[in-house]
């Protein structure tokens, strides 16, 4: 075997001195890079650059690497040419072993300084407040819907929309010993216990379910306590060294979580983006049909429509539209300027590469 081996790790050894050779040249020309961005105090993280480099790598993949493994190098790639010229702080809700922190490595790559905050009002104020660079939050969840917390909070913002990273949740039951003898009560984010009711009614019907702030919590608290179990990622179970009692117990295996990046600066056009805005109308008959309308005279594809009780003030809801297309498309801007025209109150949320 030896033998047949020893040439082959040979070719292996003399590609990885090419790839390094060309890693570094890629680094240095990032770095020339940095330097022109810094003259004219440009931002370093380019969205939409990057979703097109990623892009392209999938669209020229000769294989026999799958897609989406040498888009997950190029994003390290790039994530390691970025901290060259700048490493970027992203605020997301913490603590470490989140959802929130996996969709910041997955948006950003692992060369990020990750800010951990103890809820999603702080995301939004260490983003605003430029303690961090970016924020990562969640905005739906495909079995319970929208994450209404930020959805309320992106209506007063002055951060804007400039990403999407949507991640599967596979949630975990697990305990110090890796067995349920002794446990009382199983902890998570409430979101967490509503993903994941039908398989506790089934199997632990009679444990007491409690919410906390969040499933990285409930993995501290189980490791802290055996009467205690947690659900929550089995990243965050390692994390705190706790044993799987059962793992994907949620009820939908092909539950997803669908996170915005939030930042101080607007996204440009990739070529396959997408546009989020809040819009409000007065409360009259066929008024939400009307105000939709220029977006189908301008060829505009909705992709979701949320809506949230207005809390204060004159309107009765607020609607969250995410259409097809950059604000600076010629159809999505003269759509908007129409729609805008119609309605009690308009918020562009910002216009973003869709999310890979
Ligand atoms: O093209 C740029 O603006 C770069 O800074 C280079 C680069 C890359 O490594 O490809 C790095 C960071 C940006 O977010 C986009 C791309």
């Amino acid at each position: 075997m030896t033998d047949k081996l020893q040439p082959l790790r040979e070719q292996i050894d003399a590609i990885d001195a090419q790839i390094l050779e060309l890693l570094s040249r890629r680094g240095k020309v990032a770095q020339e890079v940095g330097h022109v961005k810094a003259e004219t105090n440009a931002p370093v993280f380019r969205p939409e650059r990057e979703a097109q480099v990623l892009r392209k790598v999938a669209d020229n993949n000769p294989g026999p690497l799958k897609d989406q493994d040498v888009q997950t190098i190029f994003r390290e790639i790039m994530s390691s040419c970025r901290a060259l010229e700048k490493r970027v702080t992203v605020a997301y809700l913490g603590p470490t072993g989140t959802f929130s922190e996996q969709a910041v490595f997955q948006h950003f790559g692992s060369a990020v300084e990750g800010l951990p905050c103890v809820s999603i009002d702080e995301v939004f104020r260490a983003t605003e407040a430029g303690t961090a660079d970016y924020g990562v939050v969640p905005v739906e969840n495909s079995s319970e819907g929208a994450i209404n917390r930020t959805l309320d909070l992106l209506l007063g913002t002055t951060a804007i929309i400039g990403g999407e990273v949507s991640i599967p949740v596979h949630h975990s039951l697990m305990t110090r010993t890796g067995s349920m003898d002794g446990v009382t009560v199983v902890c998570a984010h409430s979101q967490a216990l509503a993903q994941c009711q039908a398989w506790l009614n089934l199997h632990h019907p009679n444990i007491e379910r409690r919410a906390v702030a969040s499933n990285a919590e409930a993995a501290v608290l189980a490791s802290q306590d055996p009467r205690i179990a947690a659900i929550a990622s089995e990243m965050a179970g390692e994390q705190y060294k706790l044993g799987v009692v059962q793992a994907h117990i949620q009820d939908d295996p092909h539950n997803r979580t669908r996170f915005a990046v939030i930042g101080r600066q607007a996204a440009g056009p990739s070529g396959t983006d997408r546009t989020s805005l809040v819009l409000a109308v007065p409360n009259t008959a066929g008024a939400v049909y009307k105000l939709l309308a220029p977006l189908a005279v301008h060829g505009v594809s909705m992709t979701r429509f949320e809506s949230r009780p207005a809390r204060i003030g004159t309107w009765e809801y607020y609607f969250y539209v995410d259409v097809e297309g950059h604000q600076q498309d010629v159809a999505v801007r003269r759509a908007l300027d129409e729609l805008k025209a119609n309605a009690a109150f308009f918020k562009i949320l910002g216009s973003y590469p869709v999310g890979l």
